[in-house]
């Protein structure tokens, strides 16, 4: 069994990049639950209120995907459960949770690792992180367009967008629950660019016979 998980900021290509992957390697595709997600909208329009709830939303799915994701043979996650702490952090940090929400929070993150160590596959063989610089992030949300997520809609976003890519860097560096790649987002455009998808998907495949997991 080989699973790969996929890390990065919002709108950096972690799902687009994951089908890529699945399609290459045939593997299972698990996506991260957006457009049913009923409190994304309502955490984007009043983060202090939501902000909780939201995590408790995602950590809910994010956990359900990964006992499907185990029971399955191969597969390929589009977001990582350990970037739901780089976000919640975040928010706390921007005042958004009160201390007893912190606790709670982090007591159910804590319990939740506790029972996937437990699992047969603990971590992920490879974390795939894409790149992106702060302009790449917004083409590609702007391109996406979800309107809850547009600058033009909440000028507060540009901030947040900014101080998201500041939490990523030294979480990747301080990563070290399984191998990882890098890939660069920027130079890369992998979902138009025939070219550059060869490379992406070159340099991942490249990197697991490295590790003899193909
Ligand atoms: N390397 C790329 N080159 C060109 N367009 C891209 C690239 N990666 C993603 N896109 C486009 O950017 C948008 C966002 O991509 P995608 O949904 O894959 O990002 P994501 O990282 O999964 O986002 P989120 O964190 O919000 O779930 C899509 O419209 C996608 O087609
Ligand atoms: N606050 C917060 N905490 C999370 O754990 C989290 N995970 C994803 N997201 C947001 C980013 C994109 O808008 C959208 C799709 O990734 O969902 C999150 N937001």
């Amino acid at each position: 069994m080989t699973v790969l998980v996929l890390s990065g900021a919002i709108g950096a290509g972690k799902s687009s990049l994951t089908g890529l992957i699945a399609k290459r390697l045939g593997t299972e595709a698990f996506y991260e639950s957006v457009d049913d997600n009923p409190v994304l909208p309502l955490f984007y329009e009043d983060p202090n209120k939501y902000a909780f709830l939201l995590q408790i939303y995602f950590l809910n799915t994010r956990f359900h995907s990964i006992k499907r994701a185990l029971a399955a043979d191969n597969n390929v996650l589009d977001r990582s459960i350990y970037e739901d702490a780089l976000f919640f952090q975040m928010n706390a940090d921007m005042g958004r949770a009160n201390q007893t929400e912190v606790k709670i929070y982090k007591d159910l993150l804590a319990n939740m690792m506790e029972e996937i160590k437990g699992m047969p596959k603990k971590n992920p063989d490879l974390l795939i992180h894409i790149d992106v610089s702060y302009e790449t992030m917004l083409k590609r949300i702007t391109k996406r367009g979800r309107s809850y997520e547009q600058v033009t809609t909440d000028p507060s976003l540009v901030k947040y967008y900014h101080t998201l890519l500041d939490y990523y860097e030294p979480w990747y560096e301080n990563y070290n629950y399984s191998p990882k790649i890098r890939i660069d987002g920027d130079k890369y455009d992998f979902v138009e660019n025939e070219q550059d998808r060869v490379i992406v998907l070159d340099q991942i495949e490249a990197k697991l016979r490295e590790m003899g997991k193909i």
